[in-house]
């Protein structure tokens, strides 16, 4: 069987690596540098990072060099995510030579410019399905964006290569990924699905892995990491077959 891909996050607001609780502005948990941080997951065996620039998502100033000074420092691979929504976003996010980059809003917004990256760029573009029950948001997630399975249908008659899901009621909270949300959108689409949100334990991990034949390819771990729930070493561990 394929191994559960753990994709460590670091967000990053005010040039600091922080959690929040439902990706509410506000709710920050700060953990100091995000460099730190990065190299950090990097050393203790991870493939991936997740980083995301949430002042760019919120739409409050970016982290743009800091992003990019990261990016660059990891030898591992790197997802980007955080307020890529137009040409000029989209190249400086690309040009830090992370492995792929992660669309959230402009995939609710401006579906024709997304449907153009995705035919440019193929599987460097990943679109991130953030919900509340079924209805996505937008705009660090205060705006609603439609509904998750017809946007799901479009994307893949887009070819999108693959989507990141997040409940947001989960994320940030410690209370268990929603699992029926993650065999629902793999039921409704043959891309490979990266999940997000609620991570608390090792079993947790254990139980995404288990979605691995229906299409979840990795999981991101978050709050559970930083509040030092288990160590990246052992989730590694958990999900090795
Ligand atoms: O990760 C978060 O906690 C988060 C909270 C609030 C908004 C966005 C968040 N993260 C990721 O940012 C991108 C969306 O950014 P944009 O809409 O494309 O500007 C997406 O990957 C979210 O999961």
């Amino acid at each position: 069987m394929s191994k559960l891909e753990l994709l460590p996050a670091v967000d990053v607001r005010d040039g600091q690596a922080v959690r929040l609780v439902h990706g509410e502005s506000g709710t920050e948990t700060s953990y100091g540098s995000p460099l730190e941080a990065a190299l950090a997951w990097q050393r203790a065996g991870a493939e991936w990072l997740h980083l995301v620039d949430l002042d760019a998502a919120f739409g409050t100033g970016d982290n743009r060099e800091l992003v990019r000074e990261v990016t660059r420092a990891m030898d591992i691979k790197v997802e980007l995510s955080g307020g890529i929504r137009d040409d000029a976003s989209l190249a400086a996010a690309l040009a830090t030579g992370c492995t792929r980059v992660n669309l959230g809003t402009a995939a609710l917004e401006t579906p024709e410019w997304v449907a153009k990256v995705i035919a440019e760029h193929g599987d460097r573009i990943a679109v991130g399905l953030d919900v509340r029950g079924t209805t996505l948001k937008g705009r660090g997630w205060t705006r609603d964006g439609g509904d998750l399975y017809e946007t799901l249908a479009r994307l893949d008659t887009e070819g999108c290569a693959r989507y990141v899901v997040t409940d947001i009621a989960k994320d940030g909270t410690l209370q268990g990924p929603n699992l029926e949300l993650l065999r629902n959108v793999c039921a409704a689409t043959d891309r490979p699905v990266v999940a997000s949100g609620g991570v608390s334990s090792l079993d947790d991990l254990r139980a995404i892995a288990e979605l691995v034949p229906l299409g979840v390819e990795g999981s991101i771990v978050g709050k559970a990491l930083y509040a030092k729930a288990f160590t990246l070493e052992e989730a590694l561990e958990a999900v090795s077959p």
